[in-house]
Order: C-alpha cells, then sequence, then structure tokens
C-alpha cells in the first residue's frame, strides 16, 4: 500500500492540461487561461476628470477668483477647445480633461453664476484627475495564464477591450458505476438493491472542480458490460470508475479492463475511506477507479479527483488545503492508514474553529457526511489526540461540495 501524498503525486504527475479553446467573454467565469490577457488599449485613454466640477488652470483657480465657464465637457463628449487664463470648462466625471486645464474645481466648492464661477477653495494641480494609463497601458500583461478566472478578472479583460477568451477546453470525466445491486435514482430496485448515490454526487465534485461529468450507464457485475462501458469513455480526459475496487470475486474493474488495454500504475492505498483507489491508464486515458462504499467514493474525490481536475483544466498541481481546528472530544492512536474523520466544525469564543469527529466513521453512511462540514487528517501512527489537541481538517464547503 502506497501513502496518500505519493498516490497523488503520482496521479498529478501523469496528467497534462487540456488543449485551448476560444470562448465568448461572458462565458468566461470559472475557466482557466490558456493564454496571457494583454490590453488593447490604455486605460484611461486620457487624462480624465474623477469628479463633477469645472475643468480649470489651478494657478487661476485661487479662493474667490472668478472664472468664465466657456463650454461644457460631459462623459462621451470631450471639450474640443482650450482652457485659457481666467476661464473653466464645467465639467464631469469621466469625461477627459480640456487641453490648457491642470486641475477640477468640485460642484461643491464653487458658486456658479450664468457664464461665471466663483471658487470657493484653491483648486491644487493635478487634483481630481485621473491621468491616462493609470490603470494600464496597451501592451500590459493582465491575467496570466494558469488563472481561474473571477467576476473581477472578467471586468478586467472586458476593459482592456477583449471579446474572447483563450481559455483551456473543461476536461470531461466519464463516470462508471459498477454493480449488479446498482439502479438509477428513481428505477425499480431489485431485491438487496441500492441506488446508485455515487454516480451523482461524483458528478456534482465534478462541476465543482470545472469539468463536465458525463455519467455513463451502470455496468453489471460482467467484465464484459465494464469493458464495454469504459470503452465508450475513452475520448474523455479521465474515466472515473466506482466499485468493483476490492478483492471479491465480484470486484472486477481491473479484471475487466486489463484484457482491454489497461495499464495499472497502482491500487491499495494506506488510506481509510478508500483503501482500494486503483490508478492507472485505459489505453491513452487516464483512469482513477474510486471504491463504492459511498462516503470512501467522495473522499478519494476530494483528495483525488479534485486536484485531477486542477491539473487537467490548467491550473498547478496542489494538494487539497488544510487548516488548523481544536479538538473537542479525544481521539485513540491512529494505525498505519491516514485516517479522514468526518466532523463538524464550529467557531470557539476566540474565533478558533472547533472540530467535532462524528460518533460513527462507517463509509457507508452519507447522512453524516452530509450533516458534517470537514474531515479531520489523522497522519499514519498519529499519537492518541485528546480534547483541546490540534488537528488539521479539510473544509467542504469551499470546494463547492
Ligand atoms: N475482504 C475484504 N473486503 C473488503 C475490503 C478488503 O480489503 N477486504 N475492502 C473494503 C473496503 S475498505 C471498501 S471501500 C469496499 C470497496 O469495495 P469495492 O470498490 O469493490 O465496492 P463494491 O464492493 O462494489 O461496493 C461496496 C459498497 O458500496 C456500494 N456501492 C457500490 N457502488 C455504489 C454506487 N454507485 N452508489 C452507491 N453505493 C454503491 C455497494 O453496494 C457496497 O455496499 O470493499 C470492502 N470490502
Ligand atoms: O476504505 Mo473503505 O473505503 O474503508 O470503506
Amino acid at each position: 500500500m502506497i501513502r496518500v501524498e505519493e498516490a497523488r503525486a503520482r496521479i498529478l504527475g501523469s496528467l497534462a492540461p487540456t488543449g485551448p479553446e476560444t470562448i465568448p467573454l461572458p462565458e468566461g467565469w470559472g475557466r482557466v487561461l490558456a493564454a496571457p490577457v494583454t490590453a488593447r488599449l490604455t486605460q484611461p485613454p486620457a487624462d480624465m476628470s474623477a469628479m463633477d466640477g469645472y475643468a480649470v488652470r489651478a494657478a487661476d483657480a485661487t479662493e474667490s477668483a472668478v472664472l468664465r465657464v466657456i463650454g461644457s465637457a460631459p462623459a462621451g463628449h470631450p471639450f474640443a477647445g482650450r482652457v485659457g487664463a481666467g476661464e473653466a470648462v464645467r465639467i464631469f466625471t469621466g469625461a477627459p480633461v480640456p487641453a490648457g486645464a491642470d486641475g477640477i474645481l468640485l460642484q461643491e466648492d464653487a458658486e456658479a453664476d450664468g457664464t461665471a464661477v466663483a471658487v470657493r477653495e484653491t483648486v491644487r494641480p493635478g487634483r481630481w484627475i485621473r491621468p491616462a494609463g493609470l490603470d494600464f497601458r496597451a501592451g500590459d500583461v493582465l491575467l496570466h495564464p494558469g488563472k481561474r478566472l473571477t467576476a473581477r478578472d472578467l471586468g478586467l479583460a472586458a476593459a482592456a477591450n477583449h471579446p474572447w477568451l483563450t481559455v483551456h477546453r473543461q476536461p470531461r470525466i466519464g463516470i462508471l458505476a459498477t454493480g449488479d445491486e446498482i439502479r438509477l435514482p428513481g428505477e425499480p430496485l431489485p431485491a438487496g438493491g441500492i441506488v446508485s448515490s455515487n454516480a451523482h454526487a461524483l458528478a456534482a465534485l465534478v462541476r465543482a472542480g470545472g469539468g463536465v461529468p458525463l455519467v455513463l450507464p451502470i455496468a453489471a457485475d460482467d467484465a464484459d458490460a465494464i469493458a464495454m462501458a469504459a470503452d465508450s469513455a475513452r475520448s474523455c480526459d479521465l474515466v472515473l470508475t466506482t466499485g468493483g475496487a476490492s478483492v471479491g470475486e465480484h470486484d472486477l474493474v481491473q479484471q475487466a479492463l486489463g484484457p482491454q488495454g489497461f495499464a495499472l500504475d497502482f491500487w491499495k492505498i494506506a488510506m481509510r475511506p478508500g483503501k482500494p483507489l486503483i490508478w492507472g491508464r485505459f489505453g491513452d486515458t487516464p483512469l482513477l477507479g474510486l471504491p463504492g462504499n459511498p462516503v470512501s467514493a467522495l473522499v478519494c474525490g476530494v483528495l483525488f479527483l479534485q486536484p485531477a481536475l486542477s491539473v487537467l483544466s490548467g491550473l498547478p498541481p496542489a494538494p487539497p488545503a488544510l487548516q488548523a481546528a481544536v479538538l473537542t472530544a479525544p481521539l485513540p492512536e491512529n494505525d498505519r492508514r491516514e485516517d479522514y474523520l468526518r466532523a463538524t466544525l464550529e467557531r470557539g469564543t476566540e474565533g478558533q474553529l472547533l472540530a467535532t469527529p462524528a460518533d460513527r466513521q462507517d463509509s457507508s453512511m452519507l447522512r453524516i457526511l452530509a450533516n458534517c462540514h470537514a474531515l479531520i487528517r489523522r497522519l499514519p501512527h498519529a499519537a492518541a489526540a485528546k480534547a483541546g489537541d490540534r488537528v488539521e481538517v479539510l473544509e467542504l464547503a469551499p470546494l463547492g461540495l
């Protein structure tokens, strides 16, 4: 059995980002840039007024001076002339400052009277003027490849006059649930049957990680059925199986795919839940085999599939982010498997995170997982811990789960 870190490194090390595609800017949220965004213009394009008031020559606009108003410059309608000695131009926020002016007299500091304006507060040169290029200049690199685009990034790219963006194609993930006892939600169940919760929970996890899930029909515990279903997903960027990963004679994923060109990299990791994890290549397509137990499948999804989705999407490889919390109940010494315990989180009186492990950690119990907020990580052979000790937790909600 290999350790969690090594398993993740082997998975991430063998994945490459998807290729680029060009999309309309409004569809860019959450996508990962595949080419730099370079400013196509200078912003602001000219010296602009930051306030409503009067464009003036600061040298003339001393307290109690009276200036002649020679025109007006609303935003979008630049004043074509020049501000001369003793003159002012009515100006509005976002309008270019007319030639000759070097300061803005605020409306609140002025008294207008017909075509004259009296200065009530001396104007400083440059005051309330945003110089050309204050934000960025044509040719500046504004956003770098490998960045997941936020609303702020889209605003910046739009301001830089980009109607299109070059991003990585969203990774397509084929999801194959296996098992004679498994049925899709809503289908009639055979005696002893179980509804396939895994396929849909994993599909949601794929979406949360920026991928596109393709939920395949369920394959029975039959080598041909599994091979046929997996074959239909070869064009995906990664095939995910769930169930059939363990040691029983009905645990068929490896047996079924071996003759079809599946090359195993590793099977079984020192982790709980999720021991029977499978990683390899089905022809050219990477294949991650998750255990059938619903909690095991999702925990493996968090620890391995999400980072894999990041790399496929064009982001740098990174383990899931852990944070410090304080235990509220004791935990026994750990064995050689890295343990991920379901836990609830709350804030203590001083704002510290408090983690309470769930009473039961059975890997079939989805209700407990759904009501928990985090996983407590216990390293292999961790010593017994008491209430008040610090632990590391992996919060689930920020992952979109
Ligand atoms: N003798 C041993 N038995 C088991 C071992 C072991 O080491 N020796 N490992 C156990 C562990 S740990 C796990 S985890 C499970 C994983 O086994 P499989 O991946 O082969 O999963 P299945 O046997 O197919 O199913 C396990 C369990 O999960 C249910 N299941 C399966 N698919 C789904 C689905 N899509 N949605 C919801 N639930 C699903 C299935 O009905 C079983 O109850 O093996 C242990 N056994
Ligand atoms: O590892 Mo299994 O995933 O313990 O239930």
